[in-house]
């Protein structure tokens, strides 16, 4: 029987993950994640992705470990988690009326083998006014997500369109992991 752990805090991927009826364990690894310089968002969340799945791979030896990364871009600009309120209503006001990528990196690693990929989902906004996005920052929604949106909760009423998996922008393309943990033998 396989082990697999899920590196992450995030209680989003958790629930996700518990889709697949696989037997797992959590261990959060709180590492210090490093932005490798002059590198495309689909090589800055497989690379995230990996060092959080490496962290604690190297800690459970007979493991496979899954970590995952998302972040937001628009314009060939990463949008991460805001780090103030201000910087929420900037990323949101930028994003009213436009369409942007959720990109999700997955690794799945263990000391034999290792897969690492990542999904992109396309999604457009509906125009913002400012009252929205001053109402939805004061629900405290926006702070721990990448691009300052929750696409599962409040953030819902700004989408207009989306092409691609919505459980990736959540957090996780949860089919195509599964795909990937059968290849592995799962
Ligand atoms: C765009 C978007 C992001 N998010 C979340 C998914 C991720 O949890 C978060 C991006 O941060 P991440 O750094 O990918 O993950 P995390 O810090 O929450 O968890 P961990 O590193 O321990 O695995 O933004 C949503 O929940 N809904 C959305 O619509």
């Amino acid at each position: 029987m396989k082990r697999l752990i899920l590196a992450s805090s995030s209680p989003r991927r958790k629930e996700l993950l518990e889709m697949a009826n696989l037997p797992f364990e959590i261990l959060a690894s709180h590492i210090e994640e490093e932005v490798p310089e002059n590198s495309t968002p689909e090589e800055v969340v497989q690379s995230l992705a990996y060092q959080k799945a490496k962290a604690v791979a190297e800690l459970e030896k007979d493991a496979y470990v899954l970590g995952a990364d998302t972040v937001v871009v628009y314009n060939g600009t990463i949008l991460g988690k805001p780090k103030t309120e201000q910087e929420a209503f900037q990323t949101l006001k930028l994003l009213s009326g436009k369409t942007h990528e959720v990109l999700t990196g997955v690794a799945i690693l263990s000391r034999a083998e290792e897969t690492v990929f990542y999904e992109r989902t396309k999604v457009t906004f509906w125009d913002l006014t400012d009252e929205e996005i001053f109402d939805y920052i004061a629900s405290g929604e926006p702070m721990d997500k990448a691009g300052s949106y929750g696409i599962q909760q409040r953030g819902s009423l700004f989408v207009k369109r989306i092409d691609g998996d919505y459980f990736s922008v959540v957090g996780l393309p949860i089919a195509r992991t599964v795909r990937e943990l059968k290849k592995l033998g799962f």
